[in-house]
């Protein structure tokens, strides 16, 4: 059996350490230690040839740099977001700690409450080296379907924007909108997120697939979503802050959105919903920063 070691035990690491525990052994490790199954130390994770990197996207580059070891390791990276403070996607602060051809990243829509119940779901795995794809696609569980692409780039994007476009449909919804709203700020989403994975060479197939489409309907459209929860906080008229103290879980479309504002400025880039979310963060009235999106 296959050896694999998950780091981060939130939802999402918990989540995936079950499913792969059906064809792999499986062992997992969190910052602080655990009474959970096969949880053993950082030290001892990091010998393992497979690992599955589910921590936070604005902590991976000070948790590289202070805590990682590379020994040929072969990573899957599970988490969705850009960097805040520096606008880096993910790839781009791996790359300085492990080779292109030994680093894969996870997409698709996947809420982690029902991968550890074992329903239906489906991913893709996203690498240059298609025969690492095809490894940890063969890891997954009987319940999730797995499909592969090279199209890292897009898949990143993808999986990181449609958090910033779920915190627009939460307030959306918090407003009480309707769905005609609903769709439409859905739909131009899709649009606005396309448009700007494409300044960086993303495919548009990704765009259409699970990784896209597919993780932002179902992310934009659930209170099961922490972005989602996130953006009806912003309608009843609370803080980030406050926000966040409720909500006890990362919710990556906020830091995600500081990331698109300061690339779109740089570069000049038409973001109008990201912009709006970033007003709205900033403490914009959601009703002022929705009608600048929505009405005519
Ligand atoms: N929960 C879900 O349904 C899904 C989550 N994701 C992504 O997975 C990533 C993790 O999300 P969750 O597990 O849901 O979050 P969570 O809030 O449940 O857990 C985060 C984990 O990261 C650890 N962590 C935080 N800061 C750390 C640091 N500096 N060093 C080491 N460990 C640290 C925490 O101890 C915790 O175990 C996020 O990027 C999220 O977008 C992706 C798909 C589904
Ligand atoms: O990425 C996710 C589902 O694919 C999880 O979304 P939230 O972080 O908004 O809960």
């Amino acid at each position: 059996m296959t050896k694999i070691g998950v780091i981060g035990a939130g939802k999402w690491g918990s989540a995936l350490a079950f499913a792969l525990s059906e064809k792999c052994e499986v062992y997992i490790t969190s910052r602080t230690p655990r009474d959970i199954k096969n949880f053993i130390s950082l030290e001892e994770i990091l010998k393992l040839e497979y690992l599955v990197i589910a921590i936070p996207a604005q902590q991976i580059s000070s948790w590289l740099e202070e805590n990682f070891k590379y020994n040929n390791q072969k990573i899957l990276v599970a988490s969705k977001g850009i960097e805040a403070t520096t606008g880096r996607f993910l790839n781009e602060i791996y790359a300085k700690y492990v080779p292109n051809e030994n680093i894969a990243f996870l997409s698709g829509p996947s809420f982690a409450a029902e991968v550890i119940k074992s329903l239906p779901t489906a991913l893709v795995i996203n690498s240059k080296n298609e025969k690492l794809s095809a490894a940890f696609a063969s890891f997954f569980p009987s319940f999730i379907k797995t499909y592969t692409s090279t199209d890292v780039v897009g898949a990143e994007i993808a999986g990181a924007y449609k958090n910033v476009i779920a915190i627009a449909a939460g307030i959306c919804e918090g407003l009480n909108l309707g769905k005609n709203a609903s769709a439409s700020l859905i739909s131009r989403g899709l649009v606005e997120m396309h448009r700007f994975a494409k300044e960086y060479g993303a495919k548009d197939e990704t765009f259409i697939g699970l990784s896209g489409a597919g993780d932002l309907f179902l992310t934009a459209s659930s209170i099961m979503s922490r972005n989602f929860r996130v953006g009806l906080g912003i309608a009843e008229g609370k803080s980030k802050e406050e926000i966040v103290k409720e909500l006890g879980e990362v919710a990556e479309g906020i830091g995600t959105t500081y990331a698109l504002y300061e690339i779109a400025k740089k570069k000049d880039l038409y973001l109008p919903i990201a912009k709006e979310v970033y007003n709205m963060l900033e403490g914009t009235d959601p009703h002022v920063s929705l009608s600048n999106f929505l009405a005519s």
